[in-house]
Formats: structure tokens, C-alpha cells, sequence
């Protein structure tokens, strides 16, 4: 049995202890009263029965703490499973997921998701075998005192379970409300911190303090609803309480008049009753715990269930080294039925340089997201170094390849720490690859250099910076085919012409694929090719592009004429 197992057995196994514990203290109560009475016949001195009853107490809480450390335990452990597994799912799945599913939706389910599966598997679990073994167990004994007063006794429980749930249902909706108005309440916040230079430009103080004051408002209302069927339960509880203790003091004090039971039997029914109060509110609970609970699974299993059509095939092989051509026969690729890139076919030979560009939305960027497989092929193929890029190892495809986004996303730590990202190693020479990023000047104005820390997403850097970071993180891997998304786009003229005189320098026999709407990017390029609609409508030498007088060209003319070269 494995290590949860035996924290659930364990905990159930004290709990059994612990009720049997609770209910003999009615019991022993039962022979107190009955000795106090008869003295002459009773078996137990009163003085001996409060002595057993103080045993039977702390038996009763060290063996309550025990069954409830055991399997609350075992839900954290449960959670902490789920919570590993989903990150490692999450990591493995296609971008696509990413794309058709919110942030906020996806950290919803490691919060509020995982918080109802806790709850779920520890008190959950916890209070229905508390319930079970309470109700057989009590309702037993009850029984034997006296059937027909039992059933009265315990007739007014079933509306105390309704309204329970009733409640719980409705405390649970206002929960989601009231997390809901916190998280929109934490991002206005956030917003409004980060943008606070904007705010104040554009005088725009008092309406986000209006728009601030609205949500704070709903966030406090959704908390007093909350407070206020809070304050419900207890009252419920009472009523049940008050009711069923009224049928026993009613019946009960008439059965003991005529000798029907004994006062002993009298005290022991109200104690048991009483014993049964909480767990019969705690079956409402249990109930919309469960349902939530089931609820939150479903959710959490769509992700951990989630088909990733990126991954490793059975007998994947190992690229050590990229000494070949890339080869594209007639790929496509759709995002559901949107056609982005169709029958694309072409062959970079190793050691080639290759510009790729073409109008907005074009498919440029998917085209290179392609070859590092960031992305699924839907139709056609793609072989590197004679091996269809579907039968490489990730792990070994990627290591080959130094891809540089069209937006760099960087850590909040320090310069040298994002550089070096991948570099698993840490074998690299942070600073060379800076210097052919062409960053270095950059860096040295920094008073801490390497390790200035560039803040939470490099906010403490430009964009252009930014950009040659994330060039400096490619190239420090030495990879063998760069792809480089649009990576002089905030960088100025005079800048991008040293950076790329420094690129050109590390280019050597690599096989490189930039993407760029300005042509200057392109001219260590052996050939460029023109996208339109996800079809390659030109290519070849820039100059035999020129001389073609087509979208090249007449791109080629504009950037001139606007002297952005
Ligand atoms: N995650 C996505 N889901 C749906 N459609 C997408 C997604 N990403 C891109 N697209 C669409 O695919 C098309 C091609 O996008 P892509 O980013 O490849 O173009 P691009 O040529 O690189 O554009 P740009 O020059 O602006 O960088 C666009 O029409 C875009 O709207």
C-alpha cells in the first residue's frame, strides 16, 4: 500500500478511536446519574465514572489530533502531487493551448481549483467517515435507549442538512465572487502602479480612483454577503439543536416519569443527540464540498488530460550536430481554420543565410516557430540533416537551434543570469556573447555590468536593449542554426549597423533564418525569401530580387525614399 494509503487507514483508524472515545463519555455519564440514584445496585461510584470520563477526554483529543493530522496531511500531499504534475503538464503543452486559454483562467486552476481538491480530500474525507462512523454509532445507541424517541429526536436533521447546503452553495458562490473582485482589484492596482506616469500625464488621477472605488465597493459587498450567511449557519444550527432537545425534554421527561427509562437513560439520549448536531451540519457542507470538489477535478483533469502534439516520438534520435541542409516540402499550417501558412517548399543549405519577409501577418514568425517544432506541423514536412525534424529528440532539436523571439522576455534577475538562461553548463562565455550581440557598451554604462538586475521583465532596460540581450542569450549557446524573429526592430539605425557587422562575424558556417521588414537586416543574407498570405511569392539575391521589380523592389524603394534603410 503506498504512503497515502496508510495516512488515510491511519487517520481512519483513529478516528474510530476518537468516536469510540466521545461516545462512552454519555455512556459513563449514563452510570453516574444511575449511581447517584442507586447507590446500593449501581456497578460504578459516580467519583469513578467522572475519573473514566477525564481518561476518556484525553484519549479522545490526543487521538482527534492524530486522525486529523493523518489525513489533512494526506491532502497536502495529494495537492502537492497535483500541483507538480500540472506545472510539469503545462510546460510540456502546445503554445496552442496557451493561446486559446487565459493566464488568469490557468492560475485559477493552481489556486482556487487545487484549494477545492484539498478541501475535497482532507476535511472532505475527513468529515463524511467522521459522519458515518458518528451517525451508525450514535443512532445505535440512541436506538437502544429508546426507538420511537430516537426517530423524533432526529427528525428535524434532514432540514438542517438542506439549509446547510443551501447555504454552503450560496457562501461558495460569493467566495468566487469575492476572488474574483480581489484579483481585478490586484491587477487595477498593478496596472495602475506600472502606468503611473501615463495617469498622471493625461490627468487621469480621479477616474481611477472612481474606477479603484467601484470594484473595492463590490469586493466589500461580496465579503458582508459572505459574513452574512455565515452568520446563518450557526442560528440554523441552534434551531435544529433547540428542536431536537425540546422532542427529548418533552417525550423523554414523560418516558422517564413513566418509568419507561432511566434519568441515566435520559442524560446519555441528550448527550449522544447533542454529539450528532455538528456532524449532520458538517453532511450539508460535505455535500457542496464534494460537488465543488468534483467540479475542480474536471477542470484541473483537462490540463493534466491535455493532448500535447509536440513531444518526443518513441524512438526519437539525438542530433549531435547540424552539418546539413533544412529542407521544407509543402508545409502548412493552420490555427483552426485559419490557413497561415500553405505548401511551403524550399531547401536552406548549411551555411546559408537566409532573409525572410513580407507584408504584416504574412507568417513569418510561424514559419520559424516551425523548425524548433514551437509549433506542430499540420501537413507536409520538414528534415534537417536528412531526418524529418518530427524523429529528433526535442531536447537535441532545440539544443541546436538559437531562437531569438520577435518580443524578448526577460527574468527579473541579473544580466548575466538571462544570458546565460540556456545554458544549462554554464560553459559559455557570458561576456563574448554580449560583444557579438553588440551589447557590451550597454552594459559597461551599468555600474554593476553583468549583474545589473534589468527588473521584472527587464523594465530597467530599453527596448532595444532588451533585444540584444535576447540576441546575446542565442548566441552564447553556439548554436548551429539561428532564428533571429525581427531582432533589430527597436534597435536604431546607427546601432543596427554595428550589431549587425557583429552578428555577421558570428554567423561563420551557421545556417540562419532573420526575419525582418527592414531590408538592411538582410545583407549578409545569401538569399531572402517573400511571404504573402503564407505562400512564398519571391525569392533569391537580394540583388536578383532588386532586379525583379516586384514586392522586394518596390519595399526596397519605399524604405529608401522614408530613408529607413
Ligand atoms: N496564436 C494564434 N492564434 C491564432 N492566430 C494566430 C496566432 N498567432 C498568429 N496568428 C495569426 O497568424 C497569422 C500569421 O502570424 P505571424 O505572426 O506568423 O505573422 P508575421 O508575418 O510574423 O507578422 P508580423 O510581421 O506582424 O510579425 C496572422 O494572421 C495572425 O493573426
Amino acid at each position: 500500500m503506498c504512503a497515502l494509503a496508510w495516512r488515510y487507514a491511519g487517520g481512519a483508524f483513529f478516528l474510530l478511536a476518537t468516536n469510540a472515545f466521545a461516545l462512552l463519555i454519555p455512556w459513563f455519564l449514563k452510570l453516574a446519574v444511575e449511581g447517584l440514584q442507586h447507590p446500593e445496585s449501581s456497578r460504578f461510584s459516580p467519583g469513578a465514572c467522572a475519573v473514566v470520563i477525564v481518561f476518556l477526554a484525553i484519549g479522545h483529543c490526543v487521538t482527534r489530533i492524530f486522525s486529523r493530522t493523518l489525513i489533512l496531511n494526506a491532502a497536502r500531499f495529494i495537492e502537492f502531487r497535483i500541483r507538480e504534475e500540472l506545472f510539469q503538464r503545462l510546460l510540456l503543452l502546445d503554445l496552442s493551448f496557451f493561446s486559446s486559454t487565459r493566464t488568469g483562467d490557468v492560475l485559477s486552476r493552481f489556486s482556487n481549483d487545487l484549494t477545492n481538491v484539498r478541501m475535497l480530500t482532507g476535511f472532505g474525507i475527513m468529515s463524511a467517515l467522521n459522519t458515518f462512523i458518528l451517525y451508525i454509532s450514535a443512532v445505535t445507541l440512541l436506538w437502544r435507549i429508546h426507538p420511537w424517541l430516537t426517530v423524533c429526536a432526529v427528525a428535524p436533521f434532514p432540514v438542517m442538512v438542506l439549509v446547510v447546503k443551501k447555504v454552503s452553495q450560496r457562501m461558495y458562490q460569493r467566495s468566487l465572487g469575492a476572488q474574483e473582485e480581489l484579483a481585478r482589484l490586484s491587477s487595477l492596482a498593478e496596472e495602475s502602479v506600472s502606468s503611473v506616469r501615463l495617469i498622471r500625464s493625461y490627468c487621469r488621477e480621479e477616474h481611477f480612483q472612481a474606477l479603484f472605488e467601484d470594484v473595492a465597493r463590490s469586493y466589500l459587498e461580496q465579503n458582508l454577503g459572505m459574513a452574512r450567511l455565515r452568520g446563518l449557519i450557526i442560528p440554523v444550527m441552534a434551531l435544529a439543536t433547540g428542536a431536537g432537545t425540546l422532542v427529548v425534554l418533552f417525550l423523554g421527561g414523560r418516558l422517564v416519569i413513566q418509568g419507561a427509562i432511566t434519568l441515566g437513560d435520559f442524560v446519555a439520549f441528550s448527550g449522544y443527540l447533542a454529539m450528532l448536531v455538528w456532524p449532520t451540519a458538517m453532511l450539508g457542507w460535505i455535500l457542496t464540498l464534494s460537488q465543488r470538489g468534483a467540479a475542480s477535478l474536471s477542470r484541473l483533469s483537462e490540463i493534466l488530460a491535455a493532448d500535447s502534439k509536440v513531444t518526443d516520438a518513441p524512438d526519437a534520435l539525438d542530433l549531435k550536430e547540424v552539418r546539413d541542409s533544412i529542407e521544407l516540402n509543402q508545409v502548412s499550417f493552420s490555427y483552426g481554420d485559419t490557413v497561415v501558412l500553405a505548401d511551403i517548399s524550399c531547401t536552406i543549405k548549411a551555411g546559408e543565410r537566409v532573409g525572410i519577409t513580407g507584408p504584416v501577418g504574412s507568417g513569418k514568425t510561424t514559419l520559424l516557430r516551425l523548425i524548433p517544432r514551437l509549433l506542430p506541423i499540420n501537413d507536409g514536412m520538414i528534415v534537417i540533416d536528412g531526418h524529418d525534424i518530427n524523429r529528433i529528440s526535442l531536447a537535441s532539436l532545440r539544443s541546436r537551434i538559437g531562437y531569438v523571439p520577435q518580443e524578448a522576455f526577460l527574468f527579473s534577475r541579473s544580466i548575466r543570469e538571462n544570458v546565460a538562461y540556456g545554458d544549462h553548463q554554464q560553459a559559455g562565455d557570458v561576456a563574448e556573447a554580449v560583444r557579438q550581440a553588440g551589447f557590451t557598451e550597454d552594459v559597461e554604462k551599468f555600474h554593476e555590468g553583468l549583474e545589473t538586475m534589468v527588473g521584472e521583465k527587464g523594465v530597467a532596460l530599453s527596448g532595444g536593449q532588451k533585444q540584444r540581450l535576447s540576441i546575446a542569450r542565442a548566441l552564447l549557446s553556439e548554436p548551429d542554426i539561428l532564428l533571429l524573429d525581427d531582432p533589430l526592430s527597436a534597435v536604431d539605425a546607427a546601432r543596427e549597423e554595428d550589431i549587425l557587422e557583429e552578428l555577421g562575424r558570428f554567423y561563420g558556417n551557421r545556417t540562419v533564418l532573420i526575419v525582418s521588414h527592414r531590408l538592411s537586416a538582410f545583407r549578409d543574407c545569401h538569399r531572402v525569401l517573400v511571404l504573402k498570405e503564407g505562400r512564398i511569392i519571391e525569392q533569391g539575391s537580394p540583388v536578383e530580387l532588386l532586379a525583379q521589380e516586384g514586392v522586394f523592389a518596390g519595399m526596397h524603394r519605399e524604405q529608401f525614399e522614408s530613408g529607413d534603410r
